[in-house]
């Protein structure tokens, strides 16, 4: 006679767990030990179980189909059931049998919380809701969700192991400490000869210090690399601004017209690039080994507000002031096609940078902002 044996179920979003009270479900027979078997110097008794490939458990379509032999409410038999899911599962179905049960996982083919197991109304007779494993749809969402975090926990504990982050903050480490010698030598001699020469030092920055300019401004592309590829945590569309930016008023503008090299805006330009940076790569040194310096965070964190404002402004007045200069050398005209003649001036893509200029200033003004309030708002939490 088949018997259909007592199953308890309870679900999470992405599976149905089942438990089948049968106990030895996979030892269905024992079998005596030959008597010439010995154990010590006696010889044994024992009975030795033969496991049979009993438990046959199957998913089609919805359909579960279990059959095992076992010993469950009637005794020693061979226990089925079968259950029509509500919703579709997947095909592979996983199952373990301890001496007590027979524990069943099955996937959800779509993730989600079901209002019932099984596709009838009223449940099946043998069917009850397993209470040591059941959760309502809040619980396991928080239990999702507390697994998520122990697993982000673990891979930040992993990511902070010496082995995997000694190189990435050496690499780190020298990359700031290199920008910060090379702005900090821009900023002091700007200064050292502000005061020494005074109005005259203005006229002869480009000469001065361009080539350590150029050299700080070149590498800056590492931190758009180190944005792209997660190296540190910050967006690209920020860091490519920045770069791109500078680097435009600082090859193109500076690089290629001489006339613009004894301009003083060259003065405030880099003053005001500078003054940042003293500040933003030692900032970035203490971070590579987690320390702070509470002045220097509020000082990266604040200089911005008149210096970005100040920067962009000091960079548009330069770029003012090569547009007509570009227009008489024609240097970077696009040429038009014959039929029409003549050339486009490279004005006319300064007058459009102009307006990408404060596009770039509204986004980074943006995004600074939203880095200091999380800066702020967390060291906040943290001291409470
Ligand atoms: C589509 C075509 C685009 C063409 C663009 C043309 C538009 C032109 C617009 C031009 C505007 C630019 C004008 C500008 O050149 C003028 C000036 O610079 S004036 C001087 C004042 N300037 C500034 O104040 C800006 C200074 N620059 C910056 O702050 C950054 O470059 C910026 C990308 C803008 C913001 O930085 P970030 O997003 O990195 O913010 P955080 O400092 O808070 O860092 C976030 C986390 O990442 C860690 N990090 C970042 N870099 C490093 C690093 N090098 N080493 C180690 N760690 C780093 C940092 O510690 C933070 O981590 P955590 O949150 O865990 O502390």
């Amino acid at each position: 006679m088949t018997l259909t044996p007592l199953v308890y179920w309870a679900q999470r979003h992405e599976e149905i767990y089942l438990r089948v009270e049968l106990t030895d479900a996979q030892v269905s027979e024992t079998r005596p030990l030959p008597s010439d078997i010995t154990v010590g110097s006696e010889s044994c008794a024992y009975q030795l179980p033969v496991f049979l490939q009993n438990i046959d458990v199957q998913v089609h379509d919805k359909v579960l189909q279990f059959r095992a032999q076992g010993h469950g409410a009637k005794g020693q038999n061979e226990y089925e059931f079968s259950l029509e899911f509500l919703f579709p599962v997947k095909p592979e179905v996983s199952y373990k049998s301890t001496q007590r049960q027979v524990n069943v996982v099955v996937r959800k083919e779509k993730r989600g919380w079901w209002e019932r197991l099984v596709t009838q109304e009223r449940k099946p007779v043998f069917l009850a809701p397993d209470f040591d494993r059941w959760l309502e749809e809040s619980d396991a969402e928080m239990e999702i969700r507390e697994k998520e975090e122990r697993r982000n926990r673990l891979r930040s504990a992993r990511l902070k192991e010496p082995g995997h982050c000694n190189l990435k903050t050496g690499f780190l480490f020298a990359y700031n400490l290199v920008q910060f010698l090379g702005f900090s030598w821009i900023f002091v001699n700007m200064t050292v000869r502000l005061f020494i020469f005074g109005k005259d030092s203005l006229y002869d920055t480009f000469h001065t210090i361009s080539d350590v300019m150029f050299f700080c401004q070149t590498l800056a592309a590492v931190e758009v690399l180190n944005a792209a590829f997660g190296v540190v945590r910050t967006g690209v569309v920020p860091t490519f601004i920045q770069v791109v930016g500078r680097n435009f008023i600082l090859f193109i503008i500076f690089g290629s017209l001489d006339e613009m090299h004894n301009q003083p805006v060259v003065f405030f330009v880099f003053y005001l690039w500078s003054a940042i940076e003293i500040f933003r790569y030692p900032f970035y040194m203490l971070g590579c080994f987690n320390t702070e310096w509470k002045t220097l965070t509020w000082l990266r964190y604040t200089v911005w507000i008149p210096l970005y404002p100040l920067g962009v402004l000091a960079e548009a007045v330069a770029v003012l002031q090569a547009i007509p200069i570009f227009d008489k050398n024609n240097l970077f005209s696009i040429p038009l096609p014959k039929a029409i003649g003549g050339s486009l001036s490279f004005s006319y893509v300064l007058q459009g940078y102009l307006i990408l200029m404060f596009l770039g200033l509204f986004i980074n003004f943006r995004h600074l902002h939203k880095q200091r309030k999380r800066r702020f708002r967390t060291k906040k939490r943290k001291a409470n």
